[in-house]
């Protein structure tokens, strides 16, 4: 039978070719992966028949290859699946084919900006028209005499069927590759986009050879000779870890599979395989990596497939933005990829997806804490950030985190939220019952405030990692009566309001001219100066910013809003401990000068208590400190 057949496809833009071709310039590399895709389908599809008994021909051994003819300038994709009849060609090419490249045509003229659907929109075997001058099919339908069918097509709505000559089953697409794409006719640059997009397809992909040592019998002496053999190079693994049962992979297994993904990587921590059915289909394995300083470098470590097909390493909508810092794979063919980003976040199966992942990390989380606190409390360190950026931004995430979330001291002792607050309660509770924790986010710098707190019997959690100022803010709005409070937004004994306030032991006159010598001694603005009635072992002075003052001034420099507090002037209060024996000491001293010199020097310590004394006055102080000795 001969078949020769001019036809014309049936669409509505005239013009697909040259638009797609402009707009999707940049990302013209996934024809590559769309065309190994489709043969890959096309063999796993024959499997299919045949294990359903509708093909009872020889199967052969499943393979897709890759061909690069640099000289004549072609790249061709071969498969021995179910090939296609001419009608099938018609039907699916002609059709199916232009169809999906016309509907993006389509969206294309409404999307505002161009780079809303580009990448992620899959334009099938219509992308080849991307690299290409001219595209070729030959194929060979598996269905009982079959016709081997060629087409022929240059991009434009004129397509040509006639006879093919393909003796074996299967297609075979060639690509003239166009003058603008030369790129693509290099070996290294097609190697890098098939490792890129195919490294881990179900079906062998062949890309040329490669030469191995084999054995070769022995020499004279009975030495093993090897011998130099060429053997196809495959470029994929088709059984990657994540399509696996976890009951049949041991923890090298695990390992193993991430330093294949991350090559430079430290060990990750643990991880969590992923595999559902219901109500989205969705595998994958997250692992919890050893948290950098550098943030930014571990994000999009994620790598989203589909169908074992590479589609990108952006997921920030299936994935919930506090585990953006897992590293790993996901596989979903439930997620849309034909259409614009925008849509996809849209998509009630990808908010099923993210809920499905944080509630997968949660559920893994109790069972580390569960199984073996001791080894997660060593974690801890590292996972403390993601738990509390989650716990922070999701509030399903805080339930299920307030049982195994974990607070650190300065004693460096963890307790889960509920331990940490019966631990507290009885000494930490004001005269209206609310609870203080005391935190610190620095404790060489807060350290004489940490011992004075100490001195008083209250424990100091240490809060100084970046997400902490969140955290503090999420913990007071989640617990019941409880508030936090910086160690060193007031002296110790004012840290929790208590009835049994010391009284000041000075008079009234005394007091005002200790607070008149303090006032002279200050030189700079925003020192409020009081008399208090504190423990004689406590520091004489005490300077300390007012913990509300103090978070408003830290929101308005990290731009929440707050400028007004922004602009205020820093306001500090130096707390004079009126029954301390230096206050005394002033007092007694007639000498003006003496006097003022006294104060200064408890105000520089208070100060340089507070890392607040530098450049000229530190000088000062020292020269003054010597003068006393
Ligand atoms: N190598 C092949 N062997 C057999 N049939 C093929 C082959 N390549 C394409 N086809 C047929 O052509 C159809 C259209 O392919 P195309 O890649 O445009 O769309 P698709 O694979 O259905 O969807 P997608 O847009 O996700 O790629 C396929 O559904 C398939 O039936």
């Amino acid at each position: 039978m001969s078949i020769e057949e001019k036809g014309s496809i049936s669409i509505h833009t005239e013009n697909i070719f040259p638009i797609i071709k402009k707009f999707l310039y940049s990302d013209n590399e996934i024809f590559l992966r769309e065309l190994v895709s489709n043969a890959v389908d096309a063999v796993q599809k024959i499997k299919r028949l045949a294990a359903l008994g509708q093909y009872n021909g020889e199967l052969g051994e499943p393979l897709v290859e890759v061909i690069l003819d640099a000289e004549k300038k072609t790249i061709s994709i071969l498969d021995n699946g179910l090939g296609m009849t001419a009608e099938e060609i018609k039907k699916y090419i002609n059709q199916v084919a232009f169809s999906g490249a016309s509907e993006f045509v389509e969206k294309f003229k409404d999307a505002k900006d161009a780079n809303e659907i580009i990448g992620k929109f899959g334009l099938g075997f219509y992308s080849a028209f991307m690299v290409s001058d001219l595209v070729e099919i030959q194929t060979l339908s598996y269905q009982d005499g079959a016709e081997p069918a060629k087409w022929v097509c240059d991009g434009s709505t004129s397509y040509e069927i006639s006879e093919g000559n393909r003796t074996t089953r299967g297609t075979t697409i060639t690509l003239h590759v166009n003058a603008e794409s030369e790129e693509f006719l290099v070996q290294s640059k097609l190697e890098e986009i098939l490792d890129k997009y195919g490294k881990f397809l179900p079906v062998p992909i062949k890309f040329g050879t490669k030469t191995v040592q084999e054995p070769d019998g022995e020499d004279e002496e009975g030495k093993p000779k090897t011998k130099s053999v060429e053997v196809d190079k495959i470029i994929n693994t088709t059984n990657p870890i994540w399509t696996k049962s976890p009951a049949d992979l041991s923890d090298e297994d695990y390992l193993d599979f991430y330093k294949q993904l991350y090559p430079f990587s430290e060990d990750p921590l643990f991880w969590i395989h992923l595999n559902v059915d219901y109500p989205f289909n969705l595998t994958g394995v997250l692992y919890f990596p050893k948290v950098k300083n550098d943030l930014d470098l571990q994000r999009n470590k994620i790598k989203l497939y589909s169908r074992q097909v590479f589609i990108t390493d952006e997921v920030k909508d299936i994935v919930p933005e506090f585990l953006m810092l897992l590293h790993g794979v996901i596989d979903s063919p439930d997620i849309p990829l034909n259409v614009s980003r925008s849509f996809l976040q849209a998509d009630s199966n990808v908010k099923k997806i993210n809920s499905y992942i944080t509630k997968k990390v949660a559920d893994k989380l109790q069972e580390l804490f569960n199984k073996d606190r001791k080894g997660y409390e060593e974690k801890w360190g590292d996972i403390g950030l993601f738990v509390k950026y989650g716990m922070v931004s999701e509030e399903k995430f805080y339930d299920k985190a307030k049982d195994f979330a974990l607070l650190t001291n300065t004693k460096n002792e963890q307790f889960t939220l509920g331990e940490y607050h019966d631990k507290v309660k009885d000494n930490q509770t004001d005269k209206n019952g609310q609870v203080v924790y005391i935190y610190s986010n620095d404790p060489s710098k807060q350290d004489s405030f940490i011992q004075s707190a100490n001195k008083k019997d209250y424990d100091v959690l240490l809060m100084n990692s970046p997400i902490d100022n969140h955290f503090i803010n999420t913990l007071e709005q989640k617990l019941e009566k409880t508030s936090l409070k910086r160690v060193d937004s007031s002296v110790a004994s004012k840290l929790i309001e208590k009835d049994e306030l010391l009284e000041s032991v000075l008079s009234e006159d005394q007091s005002k001219t200790v607070k008149e010598v303090f006032e002279k001694a200050i030189t700079k603005p925003g020192f409020n100066v009081e008399i208090v009635g504190l423990n004689p072992e406590e520091l004489p002075v005490t300077v300390t910013m007012d913990e509300f003052m103090r978070r408003m001034k830290d929101m308005a420099q990290m731009g929440g809003g707050m400028s007004f507090y922004g602009s205020m002037p820093d306001n500090y209060k130096v707390a004079i401990n009126g029954n301390h024996k230096l206050i005394a000491k002033i007092l007694e001293t007639t000498d003006a000068e003496a006097q003022g010199k006294l104060a200064k020097q408890a105000m520089d310590l208070a100060l340089l208590a507070q890392g607040m004394l530098t450049g000229a006055e530190l000088t000062e102080f020292v020269s003054r400190s010597v003068e006393l000795i």
